[in-house]
């Protein structure tokens, strides 16, 4: 079988050759990056050990976004706490790989725990009995620390994370990387291809600018054979708790995510509201879900789950 992808250049070197990436064929070849980053070439034996560990693992979600600050990492909690609410028998965690911006500690109140290594491996930190976490977050000595890594030490510790934390029987691990297509998600893509990864959730703001680099996501998702399980909209409408108006703060001047879900053929999960109480809770690490049943950013979240649990399910 050629390794030479069907949009390659005419000299293309091939994704398993020396050259993958580098070569004058790959100037501006829309996987030249991939190529260059080693993530084509194979076979590398954290593979093995990542597929062996996830084994008993039944849904492996990455979230993804193309821009930072669309609330990843907020929507990435808040599944976790949903879907272990959602049935206790059910066993969920996440695991930060944004290792520049670790931020699931704060947000699922568990900043300042330690992790344990063991025989077994490492144990994550348990935010509910059926909920537990994982992020490089737990192994700064301080909030303040800046993680200044090249790539190929990211990788290290993706890979690290992915075959060496001690999850035990897990129906839902949820993964929040960092925004963009980075080394991260080259990481990330590589070892779980092999692990029976579910698929992704690409989250969004509605205006055309964090549209545009969702879409660049959708297609580093094709490129990499990861299946889209849907597109969250999130801080789609801001309800003002005086006056109860709505306002759009991200303006959908191309029809928002939902168009794009329908043009491009791919699941729309949902939109969720800005809700200045969602900030803050999330800010002070409080179960928001939990605490504020009846506002409507917790019934939207309520939907989304149902959703993704049936497209889970589906896979
Ligand atoms: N629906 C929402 N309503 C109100 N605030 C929100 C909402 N979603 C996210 N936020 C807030 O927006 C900020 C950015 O969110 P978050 O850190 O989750 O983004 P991110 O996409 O993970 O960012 P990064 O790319 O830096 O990792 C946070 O302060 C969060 O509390």
């Amino acid at each position: 079988m050629s390794d030479k992808p069907a949009d390659a250049p005419e000299h293309c070197p091939g994704t398993q050759s020396e050259d993958a990436g580098k070569a004058s064929a790959c100037a501006g070849c829309p996987n030249q990056q991939l190529c260059s980053s080693g993530a084509t070439k194979g076979p590398d034996p954290g593979i093995q050990l990542v597929q062996e560990r996830l084994e008993q693992v039944k849904h492996k979600i990455l979230v993804l976004s193309g821009k930072g600050g669309v609330g990843k990492s907020t929507l990435t909690a808040l599944l976790s706490r949903g879907l272990a609410l959602n049935n206790s028998n059910e066993n969920v965690a996440v695991l930060d790989i944004d290792i520049c911006g670790p931020s699931q500690p704060r947000v699922l109140g568990v900043a300042g725990e330690q992790v344990h290594q063991s025989g077994s491996g490492w144990s994550p930190v348990y935010v509910e009995d059926n909920l537990s976490v994982m992020s490089i977050g737990f192994l700064l000595s301080s909030v303040d620390d800046a993680i200044i890594w090249r790539g190929p030490k990211k990788n290290g510790m993706i890979r690290q994370f992915l075959s060496e934390v001690d999850w035990g029987n897990l129906d839902y691990l949820l993964i929040d990387t960092p925004p963009g297509t980075s080394d991260e998600h080259l990481s990330a893509a590589t070892y779980l291809a092999k692990a029976n990864l579910t698929g992704a959730i690409l989250v969004t703001t509605p205006q055309e600018v964090a549209l545009l680099d969702v879409r660049k996501e959708i297609d580093f998702c094709h490129k990499v054979n990861i299946k889209i399980l849907g597109v969250i909209e999130n801080m789609s409408i801001f309800v003002c708790p005086c006056c109860k108006r709505l306002s759009e703060i991200f303006p959908a001047t191309t029809g928002g995510a939902k168009q794009m879900c329908m043009d491009l053929d791919v699941p729309f999960l949902g939109s969720l509201p800005l809700d200045p109480l969602l900030a803050r809770y999330c800010d002070e690490g409080k179960d928001y879900l939990t605490e504020l049943p009846d506002n409507t950013a917790t019934k939207v979240l309520c939907e989304i789950i149902e959703k993704l649990v049936s497209v889970c399910k589906e896979t």
